[in-house]
C-alpha cells in the first residue's frame, strides 16, 4: 500500500482537501493516483479503504464500555442506596450492607445490559438506513455503501444525492448543492469544475463539494479528496445521526417525572425518619425505613424500560418494511391522524403498460401487458406518420433501458419511460442510432422532458414529451398520418386527454421541432410556439391490492387519506376513487386559491408542487392533526420535516428526502405506513400496560413503609426485601409486557387524540384500586401470619410473596387494559412468570438467600393466602374493566356516537 498515497491526502499540512480548488482536475487526479474517466480499480479501492478507514464520521464518544457501567451509577436511587450501604455498615450490619450493595450492582449491570440492547437494535437499524453513492470503478458504473468511499473514487452526483464526502469537480451540468450543512448559506451555491485561485475561500470554492451538502439541481461528476472524519463536516462537528440517539421526549418526560418523584420521596423519607426518631425509635431501624421507603418508591428502571418498548417496537416495523430514523416518531404515529401518501408507486405498483396510441386521426390498443415486448399495436408504422413519429419521440426522449435478464424483462429507469421502451418494441420500433446534443431532464415541476438528436446527415430534430396541458400549450400544429402539418384543435385534444385521465390512466403527450440550425443547447425559454403535436400514449399503472386493503384499514381506523400527487387530476380522481377515496379533488394551481376549509376535506391533490405540500401540511397541522406525509423528491425534504412524521421512499426516494424523514419504507409500498401506524398503535399499548402494572408496585411498598412508621408497626418489609421485589419483577415479568402481541380490533378504533397523556383518567384509577388491594393485602397477610405466632422472618416472607403473586395476577391482567380475554400468545410472559415463581422459592426456601433477604420459609397456607390475595387483585381489575367499559359505552352515547375502545 501506498503510503505515498496515503502521504499525498492526508499528510503534510495541507491536506489535498482544501488545496484542491487550485489545483486542476488533472493534477487533482495525479495526487491521487487515479483516473478521472475511469474511475479507481476495485483493487486499488479495496487497498485504499485498508489504508484511509471507512467514510463515516466517528460517532458521538460515550466514552466506551466502562463509562457506560459507571454511568449506571450516575443516578440519585443510587446515591441513596450507597449512603445505606455505608449507614449500614457502620452499624455493624455486613451482611445487609453486602446485600444492597449486590444489589446496587447487580443493578448497575442490568441497566447496562438493556441499554446495550436497545443501542444495538437502533444501532443496527441506523446501518438499514445507511446511504448509498453512485461511483465509476474500473470503468463502469455501480452503487456503493457511502461507507465505502476511498480518496480517489470517481463519483456520480445527481439532483436529489446527499455529496457522501468532500471532493474536487470533474464536471458540473446545471449543477447546484444546497450547502447549509456545512457553511450555513441557505442559498444553494451554483457549481463548475474549473480551477479556482488559491485565496478563494471555503463558501466560494466553487469547484468543490462538501461531505453532508445536497444537490439540489443538475449532475456532475467528481474525484473524492477527502472521507470521514477528514472532511470538512467532520471538521467542524461530530455530529452523529438522528437515529442514533435513544432519548424521546416520552424518555426525557419520564426521566424528568422520575427526578422529580425522589425528590419528593426522598423529603418524605427524611420526614418519617424524623417522626420515627421524635417517638424514639432506634436510629438504626428508622434509617433502615427511610431507605425502605426511597428505595420502593422511586420507578427507576421506567425511563430504562420504555426505551426498550420503543426499541421492540422499531425491530419489529423493521420486519414489515419500515426503517425508522428517530425514536420518538414510534410514539407519534400511533396517533397519526391523516396520512398523505404520494400515487404512483406507492399506492400503485408503478408498472406502466402502454394500452393506446392516440394519433391526430386514429386510436391504435395495445395488447399485452408488463415489460416483455409481447403483444400487439394495431396499426402499420409506414402508413400512419403521425403513429411512427410518436413511437420514435417515444424512444428518443427516453432514459431508461429495457433488457431481459434471467427474472424475464426488466426496466433499468422510471417506468413511465420503460412502457414507451416496451410499445415501441411491440410495433417493431428500433431506437436509431442518432446523436443525442442535448437534454432537458424531466423534473416533476417541469411536467416535461426534451432531447435534441442529430442524424447521420447532420439534421437536428427535437423531442418533447410530457403532461398534455404542458405540451399543447407549446405546440403550433399537428402531424397528421401523411406525415404533413396541419391545424391543432388544442381544445379538442385537450379534452380527450382528460376523458382518458379520467378512466385511471397516465396520459402523455409527445412533440416534436425543428431547431434552427447549429443549435447545441436546449433551452425550455425556445420551445413555446416551435412544437408539432405528434400523439398520445395511454398508460395502465395497476394499483397495488394490499395497498388497497391497507387503505380501507386505515379508514376504518379513523386515519384520513390524502392522495397528493403530480399526475393529472382526473387520472389522480379516478385512481382514488378505486381505493374509496372521495371525488373531491384540487389540481395545481386552484390549490393556491382554495380556502383553507375546503383545502382541509379535500381527498386528492393533483399537480402538487413540493411548497403546496410544505402548505398543506401546516394547514392540517394547525387543525390539531397528526400528519404523516410521504415524499420522494429533493423538494420535498421541508414538508417531510414539518409533518410529524416524514416518511421517505426507500428504493425511488432520493437522500435528501431520506435524510430529512423520520422513517423510510424499504418498499415503498403504502401497506407499509399501515402496518407501521398499526405498531405504533401496539407499542403505545404496551406502553401504556407497562406503566399500568409497574406504578401501583411502587405506590404500595411506599405506602406499606410510610403507614408502617407512621402507626409504629414493624416493618412488613424490609429495604433489601424492596430491592429484591423491584428488580426482579421488572425484568421478568413487567419487561415481557413488551412482547404482548397487538389487540385484535387495534385497527378499528380511531386515533388517540394528539394531546392524550400516558396515564388517562381511567388508568390512574386503575393503579390506584391496585396499590390499595397491594397494601391491604400485605398488612393483612403480615399481620395475620405475626398474630398466629410465627417469627418475623417468615411473617415478612409472607408479605413478599403478596406482592409477588399479585404482580403476577395484576400482569396476566395486564395482557389487555379494556378486555376480560387477552387474544394472542406472549410466551414471554409465561416464562417470565414460571421464571419468577421459580425465583421466589429460592428466596423462600434456600437457606444462604434466607440469611441475605431475612427471609425464611414458608407454610402452604401462606402460599394460598398470597394467590388468594392474586386473585382479590385480578377479580378487582377485571371487574373495573367491565365498569370502564359500561360507563365509556354510556360516555359514547353522551358523544353522540364518537366511538373510543370497541369492546369484544
Ligand atoms: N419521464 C417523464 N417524462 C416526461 N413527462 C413525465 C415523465 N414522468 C411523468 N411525466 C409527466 O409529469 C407529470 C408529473 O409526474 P410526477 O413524476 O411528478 O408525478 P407522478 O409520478 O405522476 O405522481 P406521484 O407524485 O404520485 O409520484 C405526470 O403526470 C406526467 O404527465
Amino acid at each position: 500500500m501506498t503510503t505515498e498515497t496515503r502521504v499525498a491526502v492526508t499528510g503534510g499540512t495541507d491536506p489535498l482537501r482544501s488545496r484542491a480548488h487550485r489545483l486542476t482536475v488533472a493534477e487533482v487526479a495525479e495526487e491521487l493516483h487515479t483516473d478521472s474517466a475511469s474511475g479507481l480499480t476495485t483493487e486499488a479501492a479495496g487497498r485504499h479503504l485498508a489504508a484511509h478507514g471507512p467514510n463515516t464520521l466517528p460517532t458521538e464518544s460515550d466514552g466506551g464500555a466502562l463509562r457506560r457501567l459507571l454511568r449506571q451509577f450516575h443516578d440519585p436511587l443510587v446515591y441513596v442506596l450507597l449512603a445505606a450501604v455505608a449507614v449500614t455498615l457502620a452499624l455493624g450490619q455486613l451482611v445487609d450492607a453486602g446485600v444492597i450493595l449486590g444489589v446496587v450492582l447487580l443493578n448497575a449491570v442490568i441497566g447496562y445490559v438493556q441499554e446495550a440492547r436497545a443501542r444495538q437494535a437502533i444501532d443496527a437499524l441506523a446501518r438499514m438506513a445507511a446511504s448509498e453513492a453512485t461511483v465509476v470503478r474500473d470503468g463502469a458504473t455501480r452503487r456503493v455503501a457511502a461507507a465505502g468511499l476511498v480518496p480517489g473514487d470517481l463519483l456520480v452526483l445527481q439532483a436529489g444525492d446527499k455529496v457522501p464526502a468532500d471532493v474536487r469537480l470533474v464536471r458540473a451540468t446545471s449543477l447546484e448543492i444546497d450547502e447549509s450543512a456545512v457553511t450555513g448559506e441557505s442559498v444553494p451555491a451554483g457549481k463548475s469544475a474549473a480551477a479556482l485561485p488559491s485565496h478563494a475561500v471555503l463558501a466560494d470554492r466553487t469547484n468543490l463539494a462538501h461531505s453532508g451538502t445536497i444537490v439540489t439541481r443538475g449532475s456532475g461528476m467528481a474525484l473524492v479528496t477527502g472521507t470521514g472524519a477528514d472532511t470538512e463536516l467532520g471538521l467542524i462537528s461530530r455530529l452523529t445521526r438522528g437515529a442514533g440517539s435513544t432519548g424521546t421526549p416520552l424518555t426525557r418526560k419520564l426521566a424528568g417525572f422520575s427526578r422529580k418523584l425522589a425528590v419528593v420521596i426522598v423529603v418524605l423519607a427524611a420526614l418519617t425518619m424524623l417522626v420515627g426518631l421524635l417517638r424514639g425509635d432506634p436510629f438504626g431501624d428508622t434509617f433502615v425505613a427511610a431507605v425502605a421507603l426511597a428505595v420502593g418508591a422511586i420507578p427507576e428502571g421506567l425511563p430504562a424500560a420504555v426505551t426498550i418498548v420503543l426499541a421492540i417496537g422499531v425491530t419489529r416495523m423493521s420486519r414489515r418494511h419500515t426503517i425508522v430514523r428517530r425514536l420518538p416518531a414510534v410514539e407519534t404515529l400511533g396517533g397519526t391522524t391523516v396520512i398523505c401518501t404520494d400515487k404512483t408507486g406507492t399506492l400503485t405498483a408503478n408498472e406502466m403498460t402502454v394500452t393506446a396510441v392516440l394519433t391526430a386521426e386514429n386510436t391504435y390498443p395495445v395488447t399485452g401487458s408488463g415489460y416483455a415486448p409481447e403483444g400487439e399495436l394495431a396499426g402499420d408504422l409506414r402508413r400512419d406518420h403521425a403513429l411512427a413519429e410518436c413511437l420514435l419521440a417515444g424512444v428518443h426522449c427516453n432514459e431508461a433501458t429495457l433488457r431481459v435478464t434471467d427474472d424475464g424483462w426488466q426496466i433499468v429507469g422510471d417506468p413511465t419511460e420503460g412502457a414507451l421502451l416496451v410499445v415501441a418494441a411491440k410495433a417493431g420500433l428500433e431506437r436509431p442510432a442518432d446523436q443525442r446534443v442535448d437534454t432537458l431532464p424531466f423534473e416533476s415541476e417541469r411536467q416535461l422532458m426534451a432531447t435534441l438528436h442529430r442524424d447521420w446527415a447532420g439534421r437536428l430534430t427535437g423531442y418533447v414529451k410530457g403532461a398534455p396541458e404542458r405540451v399543447l400549450a407549446l405546440c403550433a400544429d399537428q402531424l397528421d398520418a401523411a406525415g404533413t402539418r396541419v391545424e391543432l384543435d388544442r381544445e379538442a385534444v385537450r379534452a380527450i386527454a382528460t376523458e382518458h385521465a379520467g378512466r385511471g390512466l397516465r396520459v402523455l403527450a409527445f412533440a416534436r421541432f425543428t431547431p434552427p440550425r447549429g443549435t447545441e443547447v436546449l433551452r425550455e425559454e425556445d420551445l413555446p410556439g416551435r412544437l408539432t403535436f405528434l400523439g398520445l400514449q395511454l398508460m395502465h399503472d395497476p394499483p397495488r391490492p394490499e395497498a388497497m386493503d391497507a387503505v380501507a384499514a386505515c379508514r376504518r381506523a379513523g386515519v384520513e387519506i390524502k392522495m397528493i400527487t403530480g399526475d393529472h387530476g382526473a387520472t389522480a380522481e379516478a385512481i382514488g376513487h378505486a381505493f374509496g377515496l372521495p371525488r373531491r379533488t384540487v389540481s395545481g394551481a386552484a390549490i393556491a386559491t382554495t380556502p383553507d376549509d375546503e383545502l382541509a376535506d379535500t381527498t386528492v391533490f393533483a399537480r402538487v408542487s413540493p411548497e403546496q405540500k410544505l402548505r398543506l401540511v401546516r394547514l392540517l397541522q394547525r387543525r390539531g392533526q397528526v400528519v404523516a406525509m410521504t415524499g420522494d423528491g429533493v423538494n420535498d425534504a421541508p414538508a417531510l420535516r414539518q409533518a410529524d412524521i416524514g416518511i421517505a421512499m426507500g428504493k425511488a426516494g432520493t437522500e435528501a428526502a431520506k435524510e430529512a424523514a423520520d422513517m423510510v419504507l424499504t418498499d415503498d409500498n403504502f401497506a407499509s405506513i399501515e402496518a407501521a401506524v398499526e405498531e405504533g398503535r401496539g407499542v403505545f399499548d404496551n406502553l401504556r400496560k407497562f406503566l399500568a402494572w409497574t406504578l401501583p408496585t411502587n405506590i404500595a411498598e411506599g405506602l406499606v413503609i410510610l403507614v408502617a412508621i407512621l402507626v409504629g408497626a414493624t416493618l412488613p418489609i424490609l429495604p433489601v426485601q424492596i430491592l429484591w421485589i423491584n428488580m426482579t419483577t421488572a425484568v421478568f415479568l413487567g419487561l415481557t409486557l413488551a412482547f404482548q402481541p397487538k389487540e385484535p380490533g387495534i385497527m378499528d378504533r380511531p386515533p388517540r387524540s394528539p394531546g392524550q397523556a400516558l396515564l388517562t383518567g381511567d388508568l390512574v384509577r386503575r393503579i390506584l384500586l391496585v396499590s390499595l388491594v397491594l397494601v391491604s393485602g400485605a398488612f393483612a397477610v403480615f399481620q395475620a401470619q405475626l398474630a398466629s405466632g410465627v417469627p418475623v422472618a417468615e411473617a415478612r416472607t409472607a408479605a413478599i410473596n403478596v406482592f409477588v403473586l399479585v404482580e403476577v395476577m395484576y400482569l396476566i391482567s395486564c395482557r389487555s387494559l379494556d378486555r376480560l380475554r387477552a387474544r394472542g400468545r406472549n410466551p414471554w410472559l409465561l416464562g417470565g412468570i414460571a421464571l419468577m415463581l421459580g425465583l421466589q422459592a429460592l428466596i423462600t426456601y434456600v437457606p444462604i438467600l434466607n440469611t441475605l433477604f431475612h427471609t425464611a420459609p414458608v407454610g402452604a397456607e401462606a402460599w394460598l393466602l398470597a394467590l388468594g390475595i392474586g386473585l382479590v387483585a385480578y377479580a378487582v381489575v377485571e371487574s373495573d374493566k367491565v365498569l370502564w367499559r359500561r360507563f365509556d359505552r354510556r360516555g359514547q352515547r353522551g358523544r353522540n356516537g364518537q366511538t373510543r375502545s370497541e369492546m369484544p
